[in-house]
């Protein structure tokens, strides 16, 4: 028998989930209705989650921030999007986001959505391979691209010592696998914590073979 599916997380759910405070909550809540606003005009995030935005998007994000190095400072969320975990991960208190999104009417969002919340993010504009490396504590990604190439794309950051935390789906071994011969890195999986099938891939140490 298949998982019966679970009723949609709350607000307030999330907030206790996640230790966030009434104020930054608040503004997890502008967010989000800019973000339902916006939604029927650019196609920002898969029409479904919206029924659930609570646990597929803000809890999706906010996971990774304890499985961050003690200390982190500076993130990179590549292929940002609506802005998730980027811009959630900055709302949460991450000192230094910068996003990095191609889609220039996504890139509009992504100002107008920081600017409604108060968040100070740095968004880079173009595709992420024509970016001059700088130094990063953490390189974040979902749903951008398989493994093998988020590793060739984000290599000038994590070469350079960052730490990877990648969303992935459940053929996460089937994509390690394929990555395998030509990376050596460490490697931590976590199942997620929204219930899905899920996993945050953690590497570090990346170096190519
Ligand atoms: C499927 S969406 C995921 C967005 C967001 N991370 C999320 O999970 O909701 C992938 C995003 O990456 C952007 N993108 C794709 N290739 C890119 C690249 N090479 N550099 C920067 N952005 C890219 C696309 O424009 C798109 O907005």
């Amino acid at each position: 028998m298949s998982k019966p599916a679970s009723p949609p997380l709350t607000a307030e759910a999330f907030a206790a989930a996640c230790n966030v405070s009434r104020e930054t909550l608040s503004r997890c809540e502008t967010y989000l209705a800019l973000l339902r606003r916006w939604q029927p005009h650019l196609n920002l995030v898969g029409p479904s989650t919206l029924s659930d935005p609570w646990r597929r998007h803000f809890l999706d994000s906010a996971q990774l921030l304890p499985l961050m190095p003690e200390g982190t400072r500076v993130v990179l969320d590549v292929g940002s999007g609506a802005g998730f975990p980027g811009l959630v991960l900055a709302i949460l208190g991450v000192p230094e986001v910068h996003l990095v999104e191609a889609d220039q009417r996504k890139v509009v969002f992504l100002r107008e959505a920081a600017r409604h919340t108060n968040t100070t993010v740095t968004v880079h504009a173009r595709r992420l391979e024509t970016l001059d490396p700088f130094p990063v504590d953490v390189v974040t990604a979902r749903a951008l691209a398989p493994l093998p190439r988020l590793l060739d794309w984000t290599a000038p950051f994590l070469e350079k010592g960052a730490e990877a935390l990648f969303l992935k789906g459940e053929a996460v071994e089937e994509e390690l696998t394929e990555s395998g011969s030509a990376w050596m890195m460490r490697v931590d999986r976590f199942p997620s914590r929204t219930g899905s099938s899920g996993f945050v891939l953690r590497l570090g140490e990346v170096r190519r073979v």
